[in-house]
């Protein structure tokens, strides 16, 4: 572990994701550091998106605009980078043009042969690792920083079909016509997400998100065999490898509604982000009270106008039982998916500040 970080002013989010009460709850944001503020925007003039993911100065300073510019208001930063740094690092070449763009997608399993045999995670990821570290020091303890990775599935389909998708086709076919080879690939990249948020721990990391971004493609079938067993892999390892040191581990099976029991049940994270389209009744009563629920704010409220936001924010806060007398266990505040470019950064100052209000 890299020692001498400064000490932790803000720990809502580590205690509730423990499970502990706390006095109101924590709040961040996915895609908070985005091209929704200005400030990132200017970066964005000078530097292309991946040139900022590697360097650990411009990943940190990045990083930092939303927790500078919201200061007390987020409980959690993010480090900046992308879930396909994931595929470069397996040797693929990935472009953003804005959305990612994969030049050559795995067309057949005979494409694996082009994937790296061995990466080495330390010397192709050191930089998100680097970056860590610098952006740790940089918060000074204002908030805990969150790790992450793609799940194995979501970066499949990325790798298969080339970019962004809305119906998954390419990817879907190589789960049904080579089940076995797809299963293979899919272990093959959770081994390397292990070994990234491994790294992402040791370099400073104290919380871990894995995002899951299509696993709402999949019927719960298809989600159980395929998706399941690579995200029991990353959560069991983890546990084994990092022991005591092991943080807070949040998955992010976005869509996956019909499958949170299973989630719950089986797939070994502490937290269980969900989407807008699922009340917070339904999915506590599916995961049961040991899990941490996170989210689930639609993102468009934010370009709805403060009413709003605000009655939702209010709703939001009592249906997962926060607020009051109660004490609030259990949540940690969060949009249902990534916040969008069009959203006015004062309208997501309104939604913070709403959430302080209504969960303390
Ligand atoms: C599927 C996925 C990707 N990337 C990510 C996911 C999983 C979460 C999700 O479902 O949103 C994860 C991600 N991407 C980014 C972060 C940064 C950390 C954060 O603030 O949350 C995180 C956690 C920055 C980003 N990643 C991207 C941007 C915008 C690109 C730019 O600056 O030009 C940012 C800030 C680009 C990106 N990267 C990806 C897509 C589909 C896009 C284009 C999206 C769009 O056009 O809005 C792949």
């Amino acid at each position: 572990m890299v020692a001498n970080f400064p000490p932790l002013k803000n720990d809502l989010i580590l205690r509730a994701a423990r499970g502990e009460k706390t006095e109101r709850v924590p709040v961040w944001v996915m895609r908070q550091a985005g091209r929704y503020l200005p400030e990132f925007r200017e970066e964005r003039k000078i530097h292309q998106f991946f040139e900022i993911c590697r360097s650990p100065e411009l990943a940190c300073k990045v990083t930092l605009q939303p927790i500078t510019r919201f200061s007390g208001l987020l409980d959690a930063s993010i480090i900046f980078s992308d879930i396909l740094v994931v595929p470069q690092a397996m040797g693929m070449e990935v472009i953003m043009n804005p959305g990612p763009h994969f030049p050559a997608p795995l067309e057949t399993p005979d494409d694996i042969s082009r994937l790296k045999d061995h990466v080495d995670v330390d010397k192709e990821l050191g930089y998100v690792f680097d970056a860590i570290t610098t952006t740790r020091h940089a918060l000074k303890g204002e908030v805990p920083l969150i790790g992450f990775s793609g799940a194995p599935w979501t970066l499949f389909a990325y790798m298969i079909e080339g970019g962004s998708s809305k119906t998954l086709q390419k990817s879907k076919s190589w789960l049904f016509k080579y089940p076995e080879e797809s299963k293979k690939l899919l272990l093959r990249i959770a081994d390397i997400v292990v070994e990234y948020l491994v790294g992402q721990v040791k370099a400073g990391a104290q919380l871990l998100q894995v995002f899951d971004s299509n696993a709402g493609d999949l019927s719960p079938h298809d989600f159980a065999e395929f998706a399941l067993p690579s995200l029991i892999q990353i959560s069991s390892r983890l546990r084994s490898i990092l022991a005591s040191d092991c943080p807070p581990l949040i998955l992010f099976p976005k869509g996956a509604n019909t499958s949170l029991a299973t989630v719950a049940e089986k797939a070994g994270y502490d937290v269980v982000g969900i989407d807008w389209c699922i009340t917070p009744t339904v999915a506590r009563s599916l995961v049961g009270s040991k899990i941490i629920l996170q989210g689930n704010m639609d993102p468009s409220l934010l370009v709805g106008g403060r009413e709003a936001i605000e009655k939702n924010v209010k709703r939001m806060c009592s249906e997962f039982g926060a607020g009051g007398s109660k004490g609030t266990v259990g949540w940690i505040g969060n949009l249902g998916h990534g916040i969008t470019p069009q959203v006015d950064p004062e309208d997501l100052r309104f939604f913070l500040e709403c959430m302080q209000k209504y969960s303390t």
